[in-house]
């Protein structure tokens, strides 16, 4: 049963979320043969305040991004 799991921070359109798991449900069933009922996406979302690179969270980022 192949598992792929993706890990996003919060804020993207729930359409594209819901397109990502379409495509990484084609990309395995193509690439492996896997059926697709054995197929598994999940898709988690962190929030900009608890997801940091260099010690400054994504939501700090966005926050100097816009002059704050
Ligand atoms: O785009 C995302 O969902 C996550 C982005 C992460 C970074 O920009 C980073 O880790 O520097």
């Amino acid at each position: 049963m192949p598992l792929v799991e993706v890990t996003l921070s919060e804020g993207r359109d729930p359409a594209a979320i819901r397109a990502l798991i379409h495509e990484v449900h084609a990309a395995v069933e193509r690439s492996l043969g896997s059926p697709a009922q054995s197929i598994r996406v999940i898709v988690r979302e962190v929030p900009r305040t608890h997801w940091a690179a260099g010690d400054q969270t994504l939501a700090e980022r966005d926050e100097a991004s816009r002059g704050g």
